[in-house]
């Protein structure tokens, strides 16, 4: 994934600046910063929810930065948000069963009942044995731990057979005692799947245990990409981010 000049002006306000980098294929890259230095906003940019001013995003070598969140999702872009976006009536089979129906080009409809043998079904139910949940298929979403809900979201986004994956703090709202098995969970969409994944994450303890590569955000800049040693050790970074160099 490559994003070129990427830059964000709304009204007189720059949210964000000539935003340069490129993500090789099956990495996992980290987007730090302070709240506000636009890290959500990139997001947005790559996905497609919001329009650059100026810049290109290029995802598997094709120019997407005129599609559509839907054309770029079809293209491989698949995104969690801040906030759990699962459908909560819905069981947690249902769930996955509907991205894996969509990503097939079939009806988002609950009206096909599974059946033995019915690929989304079968598919949904391999995920969720995947991410840990395979012995919760029948129970309601909605009623999920948030840390559950997390896996849910990561095994809808794998029905769609993503290549690059934008997680937007993962680990929020997720009790201390699920921390590792949600990592383990996003850690297996780079070694299983071969995804590229671009996390926003201000745990910074899985961030760095996650990640090759840490994006530094600051006031709509990239201020820096590098491994996490190199980046914490840079005095632009160290002053910007944590207050003062340390
Ligand atoms: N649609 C918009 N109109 C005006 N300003 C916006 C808009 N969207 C974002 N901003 C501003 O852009 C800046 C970056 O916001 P963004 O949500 O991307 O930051 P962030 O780094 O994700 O913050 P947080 O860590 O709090 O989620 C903020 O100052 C925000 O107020």
């Amino acid at each position: 994934m490559e994003v070129s000049d990427l830059s964000l002006k709304i009204g007189g306000a720059q949210i964000l600046e000539d935003i340069s980098f490129t993500v090789p294929t099956g990495e996992i890259v980290g987007v730090i910063g302070p709240n506000g230095a636009g890290k959500t906003t990139l997001f947005n940019l790559i996905s497609g929810v919001m329009t650059p001013t100026t810049g290109r995003v290029v995802l598997d070598g094709r120019d997407v930065t005129n599609r559509s969140v839907t054309q770029r999702a079809v293209a491989g872009l698949g995104r969690t948000f801040q906030t759990s976006s699962v459908f909560p009536a819905l069981s947690v089979e249902e769930n996955v069963r509907l991205a894996a129906q969509v990503s097939e080009g079939r009806a988002l409809s609950l009206f096909t009942f599974p059946r033995r043998g019915d690929r989304a079904t079968s598919r949904a139910r391999d995920l969720l044995g995947e991410v840990g949940l395979g012995d919760r298929m029948g129970f309601r979403a909605g009623d999920l731990p948030h840390g559950d809900k997390r896996k849910l979201e990561i095994a809808m986004l794998l029905a769609t057979d993503p290549s690059v994956v934008l997680l937007d703090e993962p680990m929020a709202g997720v009790a201390s005692g699920d921390v590792a098995g949600l990592t383990e969970v996003i850690r297996s969409l780079h070694t299983d799947h071969g995804c590229t994944v671009l996390m926003v994450e201000h745990h910074m303890e899985v961030l760095l245990g996650l990640v090759e590569r840490v994006a530094v955000l600051h006031f709509g800049n990239l201020l820096a990409i590098d491994s996490p040693d190199a980046v914490m050790a840079d005095p632009t970074v160290q002053s910007a981010y944590l207050g003062e160099p340390v």
